[in-house]
């Protein structure tokens, strides 16, 4: 099986290592093997990302509207064969995996029409005669990190902005889900971008830290842990660089005694569990006022037992498998917590027959009313969740707000007074009613509160504030 290569200066160049990915469902799938760069082409790739940043900061709208729109056609025609990459990369069921293709491929048409509509202000001076107008140009070249559990979303809704922007662009992905990331790069290759725009090298965290730290980087866009994400800032502080983190949530999500019970349910079913819980915008808490508590329980516990836990591609799954080895020991260690920490397990899923095959967890659904549990306090990244008690509103938008989180908070309710209360005290980046915690829209600002984001927001125009500089021109006569 021929390795795949990084992608420098419009070239497929080889790596230092190689990594040879396996199918998380089943091991004995290898998937492909993968180049993985070191500090040395890191380095190659922010020069030929520099050397190419002065023409492609001032390309014309219609040459990026051009390219982004044909890279969005691409993906999107792909979208099955991608997908079914995706499902065996990284163990996300099919349907969900072709929907996260999708995604990337509107996330570039969206961003080719805002490379035609990049605005400035014109506005009256203050002194006569003097005319002041506003202009964005490109933050320069673009440092991008991003993790595995979204592995062609999140490099999309970074590279696509970039690009629009006028950026040039390094990605490192992560090294657990290279294959999307080198399919995303050979359809840039094809998209008419000069050579240097857009560089892929992937490999592990050395490679990161080198992009993070290099000196030809103006500004870094992070994807990942909170620890990771810290250090990234400290370092992008250091140098002066613009820096954009996404980080770990801690989701609520309140159920109140009016809600429906049905549509409850399924909100946290889809929050808590589906995308096997590594998403950072999962309901990891799921806390419940008195008068629905003993039903909603009954009925999301035997939900739980029953869900579908199996191989990604496998028809009716509904649950797929960690990502990694590692990964599954973080969820074992935090399904032991469970009872050590006093709560209560109140519903596990089924383990599949081939369950030995591939890195399989399932769901678990405890009961803890203690905010200083562990359980309550650390972003798992697995289908794991809390159910806790409230008293009432008050005391479940508080329980929901005693986080160090703050990305994604949901509520249940019929009440539209108590919508609004939530939707105006919530700490987080993301509200949303009657609506898991998860699965957003592309084409709208993403991002949190609190330890959850820093910098400006990612997707939708609001990605703008990042990808470009404000300059202010004065014109006298
Ligand atoms: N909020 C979110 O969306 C995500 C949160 N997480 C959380 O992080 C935990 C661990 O996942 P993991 O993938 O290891 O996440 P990491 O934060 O470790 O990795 C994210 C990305 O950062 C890279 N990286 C690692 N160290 C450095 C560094 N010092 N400087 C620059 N880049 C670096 C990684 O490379 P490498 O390929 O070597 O890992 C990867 O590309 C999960 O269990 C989950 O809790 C993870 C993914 C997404
Ligand atoms: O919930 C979503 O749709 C996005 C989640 C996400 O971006 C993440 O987990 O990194």
């Amino acid at each position: 099986m021929p390795s795949h290569r990084l992608f420098i200066g419009g070239d497929w160049v080889h790596g230092s290592t190689c990594r040879v990915v396996r199918n998380p469902s089943d091991l004995e799938d290898v998937v492909g093997e993968y180049d993985c760069g070191d500090a040395g082409h890191v380095d190659l790739a922010v020069r030929a990302a520099a050397a190419a940043l002065p023409a492609w900061s001032h390309s014309t709208p219609q040459q990026r509207f051009d390219a982004l729109d044909a890279i969005g056609s691409e993906i999107l025609a792909r979208k099955t064969e991608l997908g079914t990459l995706l499902a065996r990369e990284e163990g996300k069921v099919l349907a969900e995996a072709i929907g996260e293709v999708a995604r990337a491929g509107y996330i570039f048409k969206f961003f080719a029409g805002e490379a035609l509509r990049m605005e400035g202000m014109s506005v009256p001076s203050v002194r006569p005669g003097v005319e002041v107008v506003t202009s964005r140009e490109a933050a320069g070249v673009v440092g991008l990190v991003t993790p595995w559990n979204f592995p062609i979303a999140i490099p999309a809704w970074k590279t696509a902005p970039a690009l629009a922007c006028g950026n040039t662009v390094v990605l490192k992905p992560s090294e657990l889900t290279p294959g999307c990331a080198w399919a995303l790069a050979d359809i840039i290759s094809r998209a008419g971008l000069p050579p240097g725009v857009f560089n892929l090298v992937n490999g592990g965290g050395d490679a990161g830290a080198a992009l993070v730290g290099h000196l030809l980087v103006n500004a870094v866009s992070f994807t990942g842990s909170s620890t990771v994400g810290r250090k990234i800032a400290m370092q992008c502080a250091a140098d002066g660089k613009r820096c954009q983190l996404e980080m770990g949530g801690k989701n609520p999500l309140l159920v109140m005694d009016d809600a429906d019970l049905e549509l409850s349910v399924a909100c946290a079913v889809n929050g808590a569990f589906f995308s096997t819980g590594q998403r950072c915008t999962a309901s990891s808490r799921i806390i419940v006022t008195p008068g629905i508590y003993s039903r909603f329980v009954e009925v999301l516990a035997s939900r739980t037992r029953t869900l579908r836990v199996g191989h990604a591609l496998a028809p009716g799954t509904e649950i797929g498998p960690a990502v990694d080895e590692r990964q599954l020991e973080k969820n074992r260690s935090y399904a032991a917590l469970a009872e050590q920490e006093g709560g209560r397990v109140l519903a596990a899923g089924q383990l599949p027959d081939s369950a030995h095959r591939g890195h399989y967890f399932a769901p678990l659904l405890v009961t803890n009313d203690m905010p200083a549990a562990r359980l309550n306090r650390e972003e798992v990244f697995g289908p794991v969740a809390t159910v806790m008690r409230a008293h009432d509103f008050d005391h479940a938008l508080e329980l929901a707000n005693d986080t160090p989180f703050g990305l994604s908070a949901g509520i249940c309710t019929q009440s539209l007074a108590l919508a609004s209360r939530f939707r105006q005290k919530a700490q987080a980046g993301m509200v949303m009613v009657n609506a898991p915690t998860a699965g957003v829209d592309y084409h709208v600002p993403f991002g949190g509160a609190k330890a959850s984001s820093m910098g400006p927001r990612e997707q939708g125009r609001a990605a703008l504030e990042f990808y470009t500089k404000v300059k202010t021109h004065y014109i006298a006569p």
